[in-house]
């Protein structure tokens, strides 16, 4: 069977999807899954075509390095003993940063993994994993065909105004900008929405992209004109570990007045803060939404409170409100936060249907409501899968 390997790799997690290519790629992998807890005990879960679950420890010690080799290793043999006839004709990155060059996906060699590895800076939690997996791959079965699709590509619409820093030119002319992330997401989005909204799709649009890592793009005629994460993707909204926005004089306080360093701000605005260091609790949203914690409600509330100030904010780069659409594990599964949005935003002509919402059904939009609002599910990996192999076409 030709497939198509699609690789997510992030920091403790890895994520993978095989799509049949043969007699058209796939809609859905034949086989997708993930080895999660790397670094600490990885687990292989995975799910194929007809409903079958399986999972399996992953044999590994060391540092966490190894531990990401090793649990690609394992991968690769348990996909060649789960699929006998298997025959991996490609793989396809998730590659979070692209930087200023790449506006699509790009075949990868070595000069071009050496380059994106200066980006390795701007995105810590991402890139070098991202990186990682692909010189795995390589060494795995070098005979095959590497892509690598980024997360930033899908901005690089934008007007030079929207990814301005107001800093002096020379810092920013190093290329000290906002990219943007989530860019697959909001393309494979874009791509459904005229099959769910209309005409609207080409109107002012504004997509939120709520996962672990959490975002927002303001579109117009289905590309990207702003987003809420900038030059890394620490900014904009709240998220699970992530503190979003914060006052950079927040920062230069805790320098001067806390004598924290580089490594321990990095870990405090990435890994600390967030759902987690809001809360107390958990990074988890559903864990949160569970809680009775004053603690649990209060980070839920700043996270939807967060959001609605950043529609506000985009709304005003589209230049109005036609559709809202929710995205990622949060947007896709917690009524309770579309709810609590949706409320936030009703001076916008936003207005939902408490049915149609809990069911998560794809429209939810109240019928007096001015604005289309929709929750449609993500699939980056479907959009790598086509991206692949579309690139490999024309390679
Ligand atoms: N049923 C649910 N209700 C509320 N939140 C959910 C639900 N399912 C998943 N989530 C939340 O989605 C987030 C993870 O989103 P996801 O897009 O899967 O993350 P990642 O960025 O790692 O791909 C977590 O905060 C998780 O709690
Ligand atoms: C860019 C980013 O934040 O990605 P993720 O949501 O996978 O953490
Ligand atoms: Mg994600």
């Amino acid at each position: 069977m030709k497939s198509v390997l699609v690789i997510n790799a992030g920091s403790s997690s890895l994520k993978f999807a095989l799509f049949p290519i043969e007699p058209e790629l796939a809609r859905n992998p034949a086989l997708s899954g993930q080895i999660e807890g790397i670094g600490a005990t990885p687990q292989l879960s995975a799910k194929d075509a007809d409903g079958n679950h399986y999972q399996e420890s992953v044999l590994t010690g060391g540092s966490q390095g190894e531990q990401h080799k090793d649990s690609l290793n394992h991968l690769f043999r348990w996909l060649s003993a789960h699929n006998p006839d298997l025959d991996v004709v490609a793989a396809g990155h998730r590659i979070v940063h692209g930087g200023e060059l790449h506006s699509a996906p790009v075949v990868l060699n070595e000069s071009v993994l050496r380059d994106l590895e200066g980006f390795i800076p701007l995105a810590p939690l991402h890139q070098p994993h991202n990186l990682r997996a692909v010189r795995a791959v390589a060494a795995l079965i070098p005979e095959i065909p590497q892509v690598g699709c980024f997360d930033t590509a899908f901005h690089r619409t934008q007007s030079p105004l929207a990814q301005a820093f107001a800093l002096p030119r020379a810092i920013s002319a190093e290329g000290v900008k906002r990219y943007g992330f989530h860019g697959l997401s909001y393309d494979y989005v874009a791509r459904q929405l005229p099959d769910v909204i209309g005409e609207r799709a080409n109107g002012a649009v504004l997509i939120a992209h709520l996962g672990n890592g959490a975002s927002m793009c303001a579109l117009r005629e289905g590309k990207s004109v702003a987003t809420t994460m900038g030059f890394t993707a620490v900014e904009g909204l709240m998220m699970g570990t992530r503190t979003g926005s914060l006052d950079p004089g927040v920062l230069l306080y805790l320098m001067e007045q806390k004598g924290m360093n580089a490594k321990t701000l990095t870990n405090l605005l990435y890994k600390e803060s967030g759902l987690l260091g809001v809360s107390g609790i958990s990074q988890d949203m559903r864990t949160l939404l569970a809680s009775d914690a004053r603690e649990a409600r209060e980070a839920v509330d700043l996270f939807c409170y967060r959001i609605a100030r950043e529609i506000g904010s985009l709304a005003a780069a589209a230049g109005g409100l036609d559709a809202l659409v929710f995205t990622g594990g949060i947007g896709e599964h917690a009524a309770q936060v579309r709810a609590q949005v949706a409320k936030l935003s009703a001076w916008l002509g936003v207005a939902i249907a408490p049915e149609a919402n809990d069911a998560h059904a794809l429209r939810i939009d109240a019928p007096d409501s001015r604005v289309a609002v929709a929750v449609v599910p993500t699939n980056e990996e479907g959009m790598i899968a086509r991206y692949t192999l579309e690139r490999l076409a024309h390679h």
